[in-house]
């Protein structure tokens, strides 16, 4: 049974709350105890992170930083396996997501904003003064110093190092409050961290819950200076309180309620393929995917029955067979919220087009299956075309119009990614600028140029990260103004 320990000041450390079960999603069993920070444990890694910016790392240079953050990359792919396990048994996630999306990632973080904090400028002005004279005004780009990072269990290694990348970069320290459901990949970053040289206390790893806990600990923690979140929307409000306390700056990449939007004149083949991946990769649990589809009338039929193949095709089963395509939700009490919305459908009265239930997975009886569903039918204000479910399903509505279509899609008070599917290049354009989201795909979806803005508007997040968007966040700009 794994142990996972807290990473404070450069070690590995018990901490005085108290310890949790970790399970493996595929099996239900326990398979590691994790071990909770209390609040002396979360002051100790502020504290540590703290101190960390006036020793050795705020004193190093912006080419020091960048040759330890491409260390860092090397350090993940060098131990790639072993990431590669830890996630997988931490989620249930199938070895084909996780070694060609999670675990790449994660290591290309930390080249991505390599590069970015080498480019990154600021702006300057001359200017003339009264007498004559002038003055020249540059700014300073600046650690805010330390970040909080609270991070979710749907893509654990990718979505921590996606923040602590770019803090990292711009000579911040973090103190990460992983998911309490993956504890994995974090913890072993700590060792990648301690092999390539990082300084102790530039980044630690608090475990725990969050309300009450760890978490709250974290964001309520006077010497942060800044917070990070990915997670539900109503968890990024109790983060905005906390960070009211102090005026701290927060990041949030929030909920959705992500529509797609078929057009008759799309590639009925490529918009079957890209959305099928839409509604159904990593069981559904990703932000970015999408729960409501909006069709146009003519291909209707086509499309809900070519959806159902795809939600029929996935195979279940350990994870670690190349075979398998689709795993379990991360947990029991997810699983139950997902099957609450397929007996919410089917009280409303949708049609049931594939799936609606839980799979017989062979030999895997205690894992926390749901599968593939496809609805047609339901109202716009059911429960299940509103609200976030999370898991591996869509309901499907049909339209007339390109008004008609983005009325549907902008009627919701998520606002973060959209897929729209045509060949008419003046409806992409205009689809894409008038539904209210942070990310329009067209013809593709989840298709990243970490360069990019990416974020939520509406309920779906404050701020934007990524490339010049996340040098903004994790640094203060410093004008000065030198009288000549
Ligand atoms: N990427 C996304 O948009 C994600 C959305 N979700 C949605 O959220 C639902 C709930 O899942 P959870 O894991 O409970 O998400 P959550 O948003 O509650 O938790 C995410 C992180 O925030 C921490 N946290 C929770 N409450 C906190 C607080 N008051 N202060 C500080 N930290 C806090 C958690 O410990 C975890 O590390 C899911 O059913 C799903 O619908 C879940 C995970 C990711
Ligand atoms: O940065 C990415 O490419 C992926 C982001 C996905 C999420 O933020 C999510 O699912 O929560």
């Amino acid at each position: 049974m794994t142990r996972f320990l807290n990473f404070i000041d450069g070690e590995f450390v018990a901490g005085s709350g108290e310890a949790f079960a970790n399970h493996f999603p595929t099996t239900g069993e326990v398979i590691g105890e994790v071990s909770a920070a209390g609040r002396a444990d979360v002051d100790a890694a502020v504290g540590a992170a703290k101190a960390a910016l006036k020793g050795p790392w705020g004193r190093m240079s912006i080419p020091e930083r960048v040759a330890l953050l491409r260390k860092l990359a090397d350090g993940i792919n060098a131990r790639f396996d072993e990431f590669l396990a830890a996630e997988i048994r931490d989620t249930g996630k199938p070895r084909s997501i996780a070694s060609h999306i999670d675990i790449p990632r994660g290591a290309a973080n930390f080249n991505v904003f390599a590069d970015q904090i080498l480019t990154a400028s600021t702006e300057t002005f001359e200017m003339a003064t009264p007498d004559g004279g002038g003055a020249l005004n540059y700014a300073l780009r600046l650690p805010r110093g330390v970040i909080a990072v609270v991070c979710p269990w749907n893509l654990p290694l990718l979505l921590m190092t996606w923040k602590v990348a770019p803090a990292l970069a711009c000579g911040n320290t973090v103190v990460v409050k992983p998911s309490e459901e993956t504890p994995a990949t974090a913890t072993l970053l700590g060792e990648v961290m301690n092999a390539v040289g990082i300084p102790r206390g530039v980044y630690n790893v608090v475990h725990g819950m969050g309300p009450g806990a760890a978490g709250e600990f974290l964001t309520s923690h006077p010497d942060v200076n800044g917070i990070t979140f990915t997670g539900e929307t109503r968890t990024g409000e109790a983060i905005m309180r906390a960070a009211a306390g102090g005026i701290r700056p927060v990041s949030l990449e929030l909920g959705g309620k992500n529509a797609g939007i078929v057009f008759d004149d799309a590639d009925l083949e490529a918009t079957l393929e890209g959305l099928g991946r839409a509604c159904f990769a990593n069981t559904g649990q990703v932000c970015l995917g999408t729960e409501r589809l909006y069709v146009q009338r003519g291909i209707f039929d086509r499309f809900v029955e070519g959806l159902a193949a795809k939600a029929r095709s996935y195979r279940f089963g350990d994870p670690f067979d190349p075979a398998t395509t689709m795993g379990p939700v991360i947990s029991a009490e997810h699983r139950a919220k997902v099957l609450s919305y397929y007996d919410k459908a089917r009280a409303a009265g949708a049609t049931l087009i594939a799936g609606g239930g839980t799979p017989d997975v062979a030999g895997y009886a205690g894992g926390y299956w749901v599968e593939p569903t496809v609805w047609t039918g339901l109202p716009e204000d059911a429960a299940v075309v509103r609200d976030e479910i999370f898991g591996p399903c869509t309901h499907v509505t049909p339209f007339d119009t390109e008004e008609e279509a983005l009325a549907l899609a902008n009627d919701t008070p998520y606002g973060l990614a959209t897929s729209i599917w045509t060949t008419n290049l003046g409806r992409a354009h205009r689809t894409a600028k008038a539904i209210e989201v942070g990310i329009a795909w067209v013809n593709c979806w989840f298709l990243r140029d970490l360069r990019t803005p990416f974020g939520g508007s509406k309920a779906s997040g404050i701020g934007r990260e990524g490339g010049i968007h996340s040098m903004e966040f994790y640094t203060e700009l410093r004008n000065v103004c030198i009288k000549l």
